[in-house]
Parts: structure tokens; sequence; C-alpha cells
């Protein structure tokens, strides 16, 4: 089955939801204006939640070819858990997409598997689809166990899932080191993991789903390295940060079909 390719932009704590329109307007507008065929590559913004709504609007409103989706969400329904944003308001607000366990909130929020594998199955519980991260520190990477690190936190976020909910879920590959450093890995470094994750996929649910499932790579990507990453055949799209809030290098990025041929 072919895989449509994904581009996701995660703002991460950026742009107010005046910026956020702005952003929106100029991307959707830069994209078209280049002929993008939303059917070689679906593209998405994670803008934070005080803008969702506005992005809602925006791209209802005016018929955008772009899905949107957030940043993180609650393990729990509702209730007593101040600041928590349940999936049933994401839902309410047409969110398509929602990242979890991405490495700032394990880190900054000391989010574990147990709680990656509970949003998880809170998304899809919603029809959300979760992307879930994962990914190594430099130390594991530098010890050579970044296969068996990230495997072990698929294996974590996924446990519990039906053959059919893992089919619809997102897997990014998102190296620590890689984020926010300018430090890309390798086409290889990213092509390891990543079809080390299919492989998993296929052995605990099946080879229909691994075929199925959209692997994305993170970490640095820009207009400059992104169709070398893509070239990967385990590689179906790119969670993308800091280059998400520049229009031309998404836009761009998005549009890795038409850079030039991989030298
Ligand atoms: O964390 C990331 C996306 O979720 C990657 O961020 P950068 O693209 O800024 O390295």
């Amino acid at each position: 089955m072919a895989r449509t390719p994904l581009m996701a932009g995660n703002w991460k704590m950026n742009l107010t939801h005046v910026e956020a329109v702005g952003l929106v307007q100029k991307l959707a507008w830069t994209l078209s204006d280049k002929k993008h065929d939303s059917g070689r590559c679906e593209v998405v913004v994670l803008p934070p939640f005080t803008d969702i709504r506005s992005v809602q609007t925006l791209i209802e409103g005016d018929r955008l070819e772009l899905g949107f989706g957030a940043q993180d969400l609650s393990p729990h329904d509702k209730g007593a858990y101040t600041g928590d944003v349940s999936a049933e308001m994401l839902a309410k607000l047409n969110c398509r997409y929602v990242t979890v366990g991405h490495s700032e909130r394990r880190t900054y929020h000391a989010e574990d598997d147990a709680l990656v594998n509970a949003k998880t199955k809170q998304a899809l519980a919603h029809r959300i689809t979760p992307i879930v991260c994962v990914g190594e520190g430099l130390d594991v990477r530098q010890a050579g166990n970044q296969v068996e690190y990230t495997l072990a936190q698929v294996r974590a976020a996924l446990d519990g899932l039906s053959a059919e909910q893992a089919a619809s879920v997102v897997i990014a590959y998102e190296p620590v080191w890689a984020i926010g450093t300018g430090e890309v890995a390798t086409p290889a470094d990213a092509q390891e993991v990543c079809g080390a994750i299919r492989g998993l996929l296929a052995e605990a649910f099946g080879a229909d789903v691994a075929d199925r499932v959209r692997i994305l790579y993170g970490g640095s990507v820009k207009s400059n390295n992104v169709a070398q990453i893509m070239d990967q055949p385990d590689v179906d799209g790119c969670l993308v940060g800091g280059a998400s809030l520049q229009i031309d290098e998404f836009s761009a990025i998005a549009r890795f079909y038409a850079l030039p041929a991989v030298g």
C-alpha cells in the first residue's frame, strides 16, 4: 500500500493566535501559488492550544488544504485536572492529529512510557491520530543502543492496542540529539531506526499494519536535507520544529517531491 507522505509542523511554544493566523494564511497561499499537490504530501500544523480555534476557523472557513492538530492532550476524560486539555475538547475543534510523548514533554514534564501509552489510547478513543514520538538521547546513541532503546519506547507506547488501532497511529522517530541542534541524523541513521520500527510493527501487529503506518523522522529537518531523508524507504514524512515557523522553508519541505533529485 502506498503511504501518503506527511509533513507536520510542530510549532512548539511559539506564535500568538494573531501570528498563527498570519502564518497559516501565508503558508496556504505559498503552497497554492506553487501548485502544491496534497495527494503527494499531506501538510499539517500543530500549534499551541491557544491558537487552535483561530487556525481551525481559518482552515475550515477558507477550505485550506491543511490539516491541524495539537501538541499534547490529557490522559483523563474530564474533571479536576487543572491545566489539562482533554481529547474531547480537541476532537470538538476537529483536531486530526496530536503529538504524544515528545522528548520535550518526556524531559520537562517527566512523562514516562506508561503516560505516553495512556495518552495514545485516549487520542485513539476520540478518533484523533496520535503522532507517537520516540527517540534516543546522545548517550544512548554513543553507546550504539539507539535501535533497542527506541523500539522499547514504541512497544510501550503501543502496548494493548488492537491491530486496527495500531494501523492508525503515526510514529515519529526524533533522536533527541538532533532536535533544534542543527545536527541532523544521516539518512542512513534515520532509515536504520525507522526500518527497525516497521519491523517491530510487523512482528507485533502483522505485515499489513506495518505497511500502513506512517513513520516520520524529526530533528533539524530543513529544505536542504529533506529530500535525502525522504529518499529512505521507511521514512514517510517529517516532524518539523524550527523550520515549520518559516514559510519558505516549510513550504519547500512540504514540496520535497519537487526538489532537485538527490545526487
Ligand atoms: O522536535 C522537533 C519536532 O517535533 C524537531 O525540532 P527541530 O526541527 O527544530 O530540530
